[in-house]
């Protein structure tokens, strides 16, 4: 492809859902699995419940037409005890939410409509056929499935896989990311800065964006603007990661040495250049396995093309079959004057059903970044916005 070749958005977005590796899925125990998605359908080894069970604390009866109001007690049974007895019409136990009803129970009557005389159960209440009996297999029956493939485990999900006795589960793994720092002018923070010094803050910034997504697998190399320095760099990235995020160094200048050394390694380049602003030089690829990305190093434009483009590619590797990223339409609170044909991603704050464009729009600055929970999404070709026109946002959490 042609490196002075810029695609569109939109096709910038299509590639990445096509080209994005998805994760081998693995076998992972139930709390390990939290918030990813099945690999494959999960069934029921049990019925569910296992027997029939009391709804609650009271009296099972067998009642036919001829025993309606008045039982003798035989018995009593509570939670966990082993007692499989049976009945005969107009006979009663006493029994407790949770226990197993006697096998031919047909109802259990709750301790507030009945009174005991005698060791004689009277009952002021209406018998319906296995009224508060949960039956055997009533939630889901041995072999049935539980959870499907692509379903993400949720706190509810891990609960009811729990339910069933079930342990581990086969789901698609998180991925393990490497993100490359380049640039000679980046200090730590905590330093002195020297004249031509800045602090370095990409890779802190996309470590806590991939951690609000459950991503703590992170290795970050930091590379000074030299060639082989950073191929070597990217070299073991590239053989260590599932994913490869590269801030810096990937623009036109001399000292610009990503895109080259990404190729000299063999990359299969998807795209390199987008017709957006920020985010202009945005280099996306695959080698092996791992999914490669390098981030303009403004910051500005590396945050805004994570959010857009890597957790996407993140979504789809982690086998959410809902990986294509959501858009809403808002109304717009200020006018926006649009220079320039390229699409744009606007830093924006919403309100219930309103956005509004924040300040400092430069990519070099993250200032109004940090107040904004959503980007406006202006279509290439698109020109000045007015208040109250209707916007399409994406909504950044
Ligand atoms: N002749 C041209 N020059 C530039 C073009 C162009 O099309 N033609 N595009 C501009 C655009 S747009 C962008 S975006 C940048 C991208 O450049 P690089 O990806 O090569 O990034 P750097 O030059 O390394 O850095 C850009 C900027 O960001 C600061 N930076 C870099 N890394 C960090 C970091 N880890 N933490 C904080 N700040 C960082 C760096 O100091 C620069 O100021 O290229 C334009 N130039
Ligand atoms: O594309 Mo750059 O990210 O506009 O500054």
């Amino acid at each position: 492809m042609d490196n002075n070749y810029m695609v569109s958005i939109t096709e910038a977005i299509e590639l990445v859902h096509t080209h994005t590796h998805v994760s081998a899925p693995t076998r992972k125990l139930l709390l390990n699995a939290l918030d990813l998605f099945l690999a494959k359908d999960v069934f029921s080894p049990i019925n569910m419940p296992p027997f029939n069970q009391s709804a609650m604390d009271g009296y099972a009866v067998l009642y036919d037409d001829n025993h309606q109001n008045n039982f003798i007690l035989v018995d009593e049974i509570k939670a966990g005890d082993n007692n499989n007895r049976t009945l005969q019409a107009g006979q009663a136990v006493r029994i407790f939410t949770g226990a197993p009803t006697p096998t031919n129970a047909n109802a259990v009557i709750m301790q507030e409509n009945t009174s005991v005389k005698n060791n004689i159960l009277l009952i002021d209440d209406v018998l319906t056929p296995n009224k508060n009996i949960r039956l055997t297999g009533e939630q889901i029956k041995q072999n049935e499935t539980a959870l499907r493939k692509g379903e993400k485990l949720n706190p509810a999900a891990i609960g009811f896989l729990a339910t069933l006795g079930i342990t581990t589960v086969d789901i698609y793994k998180k991925p393990t990311f490497t993100i490359v720092v380049t640039g000679n002018e980046l200090a730590e923070a905590g330093t002195s800065l020297e004249f031509g010094q800045i602090y370095e803050s990409n890779a802190i910034m996309l470590q806590a964006a991939l951690l609000k997504k459950g991503i703590d697998n992170i290795t970050i190399l930091k590379v000074k603007d030299n060639y082989n320095a950073t191929k070597d760099s990217l070299q073991k990235a590239i053989l260590q990661s599932d994913f490869v995020l590269i801030s810096g160094g990937i623009s036109v200048g001399d000292y610009d040495f990503v895109g080259k050394a990404l190729l000299e390694l063999n990359t299969q380049q998807h795209f390199y250049k987008i017709k957006q602003k920020p985010g202009k030089p945005l280099f996306y690829g695959t080698n092996g396995n791992a999914n490669i990305f390098a981030l303009p190093g403004n910051p500005a434009s590396a945050l805004t093309c994570y959010y857009i483009y890597i957790e996407t590619a993140l979504q789809k590797f982690i086998g959410n079959p809902n990986y294509k990223k959501q858009t809403v339409r808002l109304t717009l609170q200020n006018e926006y004057i649009k220079k320039g044909i390229r699409g744009e991603f606007l830093k924006a704050k919403v309100t219930g059903k309103e956005v509004e464009i924040l300040g400092s729009q430069s990519s070099a600055m993250l200032n109004t970044f940090a107040n904004a929970n959503a980007l406006i999404y202006l279509e290439e070709g698109v020109g000045t916005i007015s208040k109250n026109q209707i916007v399409t946002t994406y909504i950044i959490d």
